[in-house]
């Protein structure tokens, strides 16, 4: 079975993404799209990345408007069947409320606090924290706004799934393997700390798709999730 994680297509352009896409998916049960890619090609990458492969696509836009526009947004979007599609749960509760009722049939994944922010970046554009405590504030006030996923670093998953409970998918970006470069990524766990903790899916970009040969660095990471669940069974 396809491993729970969603490989970030990160890609200056299409035939580069077509290959990491078409690499990565035999291991992967999800590619992401993010603005790079649709800023340039739009709506039409997700059919290209779908292809004739059975890899879901996950549309990461973090919309983050007045409600009806993002209601109008998601309204749009969701002809493209994403299997999740992004918003930043700071545009508040009735901006996540409209995008929720929109699509009805997308799982709306509400972003918390980005994992490139730490209690420091909270400070300097004046939110209140710790990260801790802010992600928690954001992701109750989601969940009660019907997201029926959350995004959040793989160091807050067990506090959020004893906040929010066992129904709630706990998206991951922050996963960087045992002495992988962190990058612009502030809040990090291994892809066997991420998966032991409790996340659902695993969004995993540069360690996989800047890898000499990507398939063998999405094999090698889901042999360890495989691992992880063979010793905790
Ligand atoms: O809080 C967030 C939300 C989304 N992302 C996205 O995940 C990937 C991570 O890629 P890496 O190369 O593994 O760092 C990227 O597409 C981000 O836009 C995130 O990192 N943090």
């Amino acid at each position: 079975m396809a491993a729970p994680i969603a490989v970030a297509i990160d890609a200056p352009d299409i035939e580069t993404a077509a290959r990491w896409a078409s690499e990565v998916s035999p291991h992967v049960s999800t590619v992401k799209v993010g603005l790079e890619l649709y800023l340039r090609y739009g709506p039409e990458v997700v059919g290209t990345l779908r292809g004739g492969n059975k890899t879901s696509v996950f549309l990461d836009l973090k919309l983050h408007d007045i409600p009806a526009t993002v209601a109008g947004s998601v309204r749009n979007l969701a002809r493209f069947k994403p299997s999740i599609l992004t918003v930043h749960a700071a545009g508040g509760r009735e901006m996540v409320r409209a995008a929720v009722e929109a699509a009805p049939q997308t799982s709306i994944a509400a972003v918390t606090i980005l994992t490139s922010l730490d209690d420091a970046s909270l400070d300097d554009i004046g939110m209140s924290g710790p990260v801790s405590e802010a992600t928690r504030r954001l992701a109750v006030m989601a969940v009660e706004s019907g997201a029926a996923a959350l995004v959040c670093s793989p160091q807050e998953v067990a506090s959020l799934r004893a906040e929010v409970g066992p129904d709630v998918t706990l998206i991951t970006p922050g996963v960087r393997p045992l002495g992988s470069d962190h990058g612009d990524q502030a809040r990090v766990a291994t892809p066997e700390a991420a998966y032991e903790a409790g996340a659902d899916l695993l969004v995993i970009g540069r360690p996989i798709t800047r890898a000499s040969d990507p398939g063998a660095a999405a094999a090698s990471i889901a042999a360890a999730l495989r691992r992880v669940e063979a010793t905790s069974a």
